[in-house]
């Protein structure tokens, strides 16, 4: 049995592995777990509902449940092993493909670069950016609601100080993280700060060093790969038509409860 990804490429981490799979040519099948189909078309979930969650999707299935018993993707299976948090995927793709030293240096001061950037990032960009999607998409969509502008004002701030440590601490004046050439930390980044483009945050504009270095991850990656990965986050508002089912609204109440606090 190869390598498996189990994937939505909804998700940030998701996208993250995706392209560095593809970008480093290593053969995987594509297992894709979808995070809110089966509770947007109402459908009974096989496994039941999971009674630590409010809302199902694919991966509240039973079988994804042997893969990842956290319930969350990305979700590596390669052989009898598997692997949770994205991060931990990467590294390990790193390592058993033997990807180009750029993406992870053996110099131990290049990688422990790397992991700054790692450490920093879920608790900075990622602890931002993704609320812009619940703000403009999810809520509206799930609750009927939309949050008063001060709510997205909030995170946009927040976000804002994390892009100005980015720049500040993280690019500096250089062409990405490490220096001249595309590392996991630059992977890492761009795949959340696409996250607000596609709900119309834009957040690379009035920033020309942020956009410069989003061109040159771009093009570092591959235009097209980029664009492939990002089709979905890229058209989320074509969410905004379907009709949710009234159950999930009524699991979903907690979750969002807790997001507009
Ligand atoms: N720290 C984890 C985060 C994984 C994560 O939060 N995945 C989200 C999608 S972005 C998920 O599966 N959410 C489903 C849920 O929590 O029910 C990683 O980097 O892999």
């Amino acid at each position: 049995m190869g390598l498996e990804l189990y994937l939505d490429l909804l998700s940030q981490p998701c996208r993250t592995v995706y392209i560095f799979a593809k970008k480093n040519n290593i053969p995987f099948e594509f297992k894709h777990v979808e995070l809110f189909k089966d509770s947007i078309l109402g459908r009974k979930m096989p496994g039941g509902n999971n009674p630590g969650h409010s809302y199902e999707g694919q991966h509240y299935r039973e079988e994804f449940g042997k893969v990842n018993i956290l319930k969350k993707v990305p979700a590596l299976k390669d052989g009898v092993f598997t692997l949770a948090e994205s991060t931990a995927i990467l590294l390990y793709l790193s390592r058993k493909y033997n990807t180009p030293d750029h993406w992870y240096p053996s110099d131990i001061q290049k990688r422990a670069r790397v992991d700054e950037y790692l450490s920093w990032h879920h608790t900075n960009i990622r602890a931002n950016a993704p609320k812009t999607l619940w703000i403009k998409v999810l809520i509206p969509l799930f609750t009927g609601q939309t949050l008063p502008p001060e709510k997205l004002q909030e995170v946009m701030d927040e976000l804002a100080i994390s892009l100005k440590q980015f720049e500040e601490k993280f690019l500096q004046n250089k062409p990405f993280i490490l220096g001249s050439e595309i590392s996991l930390a630059d992977l890492v980044a761009i795949v959340e700060l696409m996250q607000p483009i596609g709900v119309g945050c834009d957040i690379f504009e009035d920033r020309p060093k942020l956009s410069e270095w989003r061109n040159r991850v771009e093009e570092a990656v591959g235009k097209e790969l980029f664009q492939e990965a990002h089709e979905i986050i890229l058209n989320i508002k074509e969410l905004s038509n379907i009709q949710i089912d009234p159950q999930l609204k009524e699991h979903l109440a907690p979750v969002l409860r807790k997001i507009m606090k």
